[in-house]
């Protein structure tokens, strides 16, 4: 593929990436910094209409790098890439994005500072400011704070009137760079709650995170970076199952639960100490496959095994994830 930057300006082949429906794509977009540093390597994205896409990786695997990059705010060094279907730059007042929250004056109303950042915009009619502004701050449940000073607002009520400002006229697509950084728990619940109510709307949300908790609880997808490069990409389902549920079985007889299970055909069947259980009880795991845990226990019992407990464990997101990152996610919300 040829190489084409978004600085150069250079058009899209005759089908532009993006015109299938998708709100965001990227093809092999790459950045490298002044001085060697590649922040972004070769990303392949495809962000679907409508999905709320949880961008995740952890500090510095390149997020904020692919933002600026989304929003012509930084060049890419090759590749090129699409939004809501077209050219950047034609896409962008359809866009609303919050990168490095909006400076507000902290003696103005909330109302007071929209109107200040609308004022900023050339491009929107002053003559329905009003409407826009109203709209804005009813979108993120503000109305009845409009006039309160800045300063007396909540850090959820902060970041909601960041996002209000995203929001001043209608968008398809909001790209969100780490909307509950530094929050308290009370405001990271209000931003979430905020994202789900806005996509459900319909607009797409691009929000990035390295809160893995958080990218399960508000997004349909997600795609995980690690040092600047993509290593999952899909449905927050099929990232879930990349890893197989197992079968857990608390036995005093792990060697008969053993023998029972793999010549039920169960695979990777080991036998393991439990911590400040009786010691004679044991754990027996195994791969769960196709089989009904009902069937294994039902088994388990015919051949003699007494059986004080049978769970299955299915993968978090989070297995995935450290499996393929190599690294913890803080999975505090
Ligand atoms: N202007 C710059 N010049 C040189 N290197 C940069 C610049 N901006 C970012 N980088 C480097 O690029 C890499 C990716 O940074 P980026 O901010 O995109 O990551 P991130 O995933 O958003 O992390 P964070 O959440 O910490 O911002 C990092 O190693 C960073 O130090």
């Amino acid at each position: 593929m040829t190489a084409v930057t978004h600085e150069a300006g250079a058009p899209f082949g005759a089908a532009p990436p993006g015109a299938g429906g998708e709100a965001i794509v990227t093809r092999g977009l790459t950045k490298r910094f002044r001085g060697g540093q590649v922040a972004v390597d070769a990303l392949d994205l495809a962000v679907p209409r409508g999905s709320v896409f949880g961008f995740l990786g952890p500090n510095g695997s390149g997020k904020t790098t692919t933002i600026r990059m989304l929003l012509g705010l930084v060049a890419p060094t090759a590749g090129e890439f699409s939004v809501l279907g077209t050219r950047p730059a034609e896409a962008l007042p359809r866009v609303g994005a919050l990168v490095e929250g909006p400076a507000f004056y902290p003696y103005l109303s909330g109302e007071a500072n929209l109107r200040r950042f609308d004022a900023a915009d050339p491009t929107a009619s002053r003559g329905t400011a009003a409407r826009r502004i109203a709209e804005a701050l009813e979108r993120v449940g503000l109305t009845a704070a409009a006039g309160k000073r800045y300063r007396n607002y909540s850090l959820g009520m902060r970041q909601r009137l960041a996002i209000a400002a995203a929001l001043l006229g209608p968008r398809e697509l909001l790209i969100l760079d780490e909307p509950t950084n530094g929050l308290d728990p009370q405001g990271t619940r209000e931003v979430r709650t905020l994202v789900k109510e806005i996509a459900s709307d319909g607009t797409t949300v691009f929000v990035s995170s390295h809160l893995l908790a958080e990218v399960e609880q508000m997004c349909t997808h997600a795609a995980i970076m690690r040092a600047g490069r993509l290593v999952a990409h899909g449905t927050i389902a099929s990232l879930n199952a990349g890893t197989a549920a197992r079968v857990r079985v608390e036995t005093p007889d792990a060697p008969g639960a053993a023998q029972v299970l793999r010549g039920l055909g169960l695979a990777d069947v080991r036998v393991e100490e439990i911590d400040g259980a009786d010691a004679r009880a044991r754990l027996v795991s195994a791969e769960l496959g196709g089989h009904a845990p009902e069937r294994l226990n039902a088994a388990l019992v015919e051949q003699g095994v007494a059986v004080r407990g049978l769970a299955v464990a299915r993968p978090s997101l989070e297995d995935v994830f450290v499996r393929l990152t190599g690294e913890g996610f803080d999975v505090d919300g």
